[in-house]
């Protein structure tokens, strides 16, 4: 994976080792009065017509940055009223020595009345928050964010969200924008987080690459520079086989629309040929809609096993409107026994329900060939124990779920998280809110079949792919359906 360290997403616990690790060779309060003087610009650049800047401070370092703010937006010459929960002779360390240097008045939080023409700074709690927010804070957060519905600019976090999950734990700010340092952390991408956290902004308060990069785990933005190196050749006029051929199974009769739109989306995606595998029975309903995809009959084991003896078919997707669960495991079985690659989505998923361990058993013990499409209904049908396990985050899950499975993973989502058993993990942040509509998962499991179909590796093959189907998503607009979506794909990014 690429080095940068724009894509790291860091966990708060990571970050507090990374913050000890800094405070060796730097002044821990520099970074403390960097953070809180960022926070200050910020402020003074969203809200110059800010009547006054409610500075409300926690009993952290979090409150520390808050104490520094208030100072230096005071120092240029705005009106600042300064709130503290808890003692301020209670605050130690950094967030004293703020403390110390902020000479204006501190009143009890429980005074704070909201006014018009305030601005909130968010100082309460950031990544050191551990527990549900007190009930004053709840409190707080209701007559700010819902009663006097002012902006508020929060601090590293939104009060209340979690870092590690993009949890709320009881109640969270809803802010116009969050400044954060050095890097990302879960809950500024993960939903509920990432939409409390309003716009992001990522400052650099000096903390040196090398020390995030030897701390951090191998969490990242999907962006392209990722996967850029893995993109299969363009240059030339490639011979169509050489671009990958790729198999759909079709569902019966009354449901192949689904697979269709895969096979639309493969054969836009890159794929040199793409042949819709049909029941017999729906081969003249496919007919009637194909153009540019192949079509052949599968009925049952047999007919793929048969298929399966032309080496040139490596790559398939399976489950888009599929319905029949027993065909669908005899098919993994023979899919998995051939070395093929395979895009499991939807029905296909579903059929595993009563025994997931089966279809992990039939991709382990190699590089991972078998890419999972889950929406968050049927991750739960295959991890049940994960789904339910309220201490996980969305990274948590979709990690240990590519662990068990072998496979890559992408828990589907408007924060869409990509994962492979070897730990590496991506969360998406590029599709729009109209993406989540009928038939476009069915879009997103075709171009993944494309993408492996084309040799990249399954891991950089559905990150790709999921950055491509949200681009899509917005370049076919907002008021889009599914069967708009193929069109709208992208070429590759440059
Ligand atoms: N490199 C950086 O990112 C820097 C970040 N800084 C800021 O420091 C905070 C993290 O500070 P920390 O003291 O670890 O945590 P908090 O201030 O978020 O809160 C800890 C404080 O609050 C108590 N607490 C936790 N949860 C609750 C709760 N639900 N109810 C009541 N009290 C709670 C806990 O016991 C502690 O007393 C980071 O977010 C940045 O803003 C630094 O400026 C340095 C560089
Ligand atoms: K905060």
């Amino acid at each position: 994976m690429h080095k940068d360290i724009d894509t790291l997403i860091v966990t708060p616990e990571d970050m507090g080792r990374i913050d000890r690790a800094a405070a060796l060779d730097l002044s821990s309060y520099g970074l403390m009065e960097r953070a809180g003087q960022a926070v200050a610009a910020a402020a003074l650049r969203r809200f110059p017509g800010a009547l006054r800047f409610a500075v409300l401070c926690g009993p952290g370092n979090n409150g520390g940055d808050g104490y520094v703010a208030a100072r230096a937006l005071q120092e240029a010459g705005a009106a600042v009223a300064v709130h503290a929960l808890g003692e301020t002779a209670a605050l130690t360390g950094d967030a004293a020595s703020a403390f110390a240097c902020f000479s204006g008045s501190v009143a009890p939080l429980s005074a704070y009345v909201p006014a018009a023409g305030d601005v909130v700074i968010d100082a309460l709690f950031g990544a050191g928050l551990s527990r549900d927010v007190p009930q004053a804070v709840a409190d707080i957060i209701e007559a700010v964010c819902r009663k006097a519905a002012l902006p508020v600019l929060a601090v590293d976090l939104p009060s209340g969200v979690d870092g590690r999950t993009g949890q709320v734990r009881g109640a969270a700010f809803e802010a116009s924008a969050t400044v954060t340092f050095m890097c990302r952390k879960p809950g500024h991408l993960l939903l509920p987080g990432r939409s409390l956290a309003g716009d992001l902004e990522v400052f650099d308060i000096g903390i040196p690459a090398r020390l995030l990069a030897r701390h951090a785990d191998h969490m990242r933005v999907n962006v392209p520079a990722i996967w850029r190196l893995a993109l299969p050749e363009q240059e030339g006029a490639i011979h169509k086989y050489g671009r990958g051929h790729l198999a759909v199974f079709s569902g019966p009769a009354t449901a192949t629309g689904a697979a269709r739109l895969s096979a639309a989306a493969g054969l836009r995606a890159g794929a040199g040929l793409v042949t819709l595998l049909s029941p017999r029975e729906a081969l003249s309903v496919n007919a009637a809609h194909l153009t540019a995809a192949m079509l052949k009959p599968v009925d049952g084991d047999d007919d793929l096993s048969a298929l399966l003896d032309d080496a040139r078919l490596q790559t398939f997707v399976l489950g888009p409107g599929f319905g029949d669960g027993a065909r669908a495991r005899g098919h993994v079985r023979l899919l998995a026994e051939g070395g093929r690659r395979l895009v499991l989505d939807a029905d296909g998923i579903s059929a595993f329900r009563d025994d997931p361990a089966a279809l992990f058993a039939l991709f382990s013990g190699e590089s991972p060939r078998l890419v999972l499409t889950p929406h968050d209904g049927e991750f739960a049908r295959l991890f049940p124990d994960l789904a339910q396990d309220g201490a996980l985050s969305k990274i948590d899950r979709a990690r240990k779920a590519a662990a068990r499975s072998n496979g890559i993973l992408i828990l589907k989502g408007a924060d869409t998280v990509i994962a492979a058993p070897d730990g590496r993990v991506l969360v998406n942040g590029n599709a729009p809110p109209w993406l989540a509509t009928a038939g476009s998962g069915d879009v997103l499991a075709g171009i993944v079949g494309a993408h492996l179909a084309q040799g990249m590796p399954a891991f950089e093959a559905a990150a790709s792919a999921v950055w491509r189907h949200g681009e899509a998503g917005r370049i076919a607009g907002e008021g889009l359906t599914a069967e708009d979506l193929p069109d709208a794909i992208p070429p590759w990014p440059e």
